[in-house]
């Protein structure tokens, strides 16, 4: 049995997309990244975090597969979760506008003793945005529960000029590294 560790509408529905079988789990772990730490160990930790606290949730049923996943976005050294509000999420998009920003999604698939992880990492060009755009953008609420408050499956497309990577991963849930790792565990064939 697999289940998804996870609030996201998203990642349910990119998850359905591999025809496997699954129940959700609902977790709250804190996202707060460590003063010095790399955005890419942010991300895995969060991910194992988030992994961990739905296998406590089912330390009863043997044989169960937890799958956390965690998706940041990167400039440079700065790592951009979720906007706090609208005037937060305007200042991400104005700093990720006309500029090549990183969206790592990293996966932690966990059991009672065994583990696997994988991450997808792509690269996202931004158009440049001026105020009215953004504007525009922020009053659609689209930002909101976003990473770098965009969601590439929305209105945010046409600000996108290049994309190189997963666009499931960007959405929060890469299924090409998912559908891996659940074979490599034998929870699908
Ligand atoms: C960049 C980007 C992010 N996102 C979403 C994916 C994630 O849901 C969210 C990043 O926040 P996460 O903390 O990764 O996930 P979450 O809080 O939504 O869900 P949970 O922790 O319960 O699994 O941003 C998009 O939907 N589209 C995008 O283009």
């Amino acid at each position: 049995m697999l289940r998804l560790a996870s609030r996201s509408p998203r990642r349910s529905e990119l998850l359905a997309r591999l025809g496997v079988d699954f129940g959700l789990l609902e977790i709250d772990v804190p996202e707060v990244r460590g003063e010095s730490e790399p955005p890419l160990d942010y991300v895995s930790r969060v991910a194992r975090e988030k992994a961990g606290a739905g296998l406590l949730q089912v330390v009863a049923v043997p044989g169960t597969w937890v799958l956390g996943a965690d998706t940041e976005v990167i400039l440079g050294d700065e790592v951009f979760g979720k906007p706090v509000d609208a005037e937060d999420a305007a200042s991400m998009l104005q700093r990720l506008s006309g500029r090549t920003h990183t969206v790592a999604t990293a996966l932690w698939l966990v059991s009672a003793g065994q583990e696997q992880h994988a991450i997808s990492i792509s690269e996202v060009t931004f158009d440049a945005l001026d105020d009215a755009r953004i504007a525009r953008y922020i009053e659609s609420g689209e930002w909101q529960g976003k990473a770098g408050a965009y969601g590439i499956q929305g209105a945010a497309q046409e600000f996108i000029s290049h994309l190189s990577g997963s666009h499931s991963g960007v959405m929060g849930l890469p299924l090409f590294e998912t559908g891996r790792l659940l074979r490599q565990c034998g929870v699908i064939a």
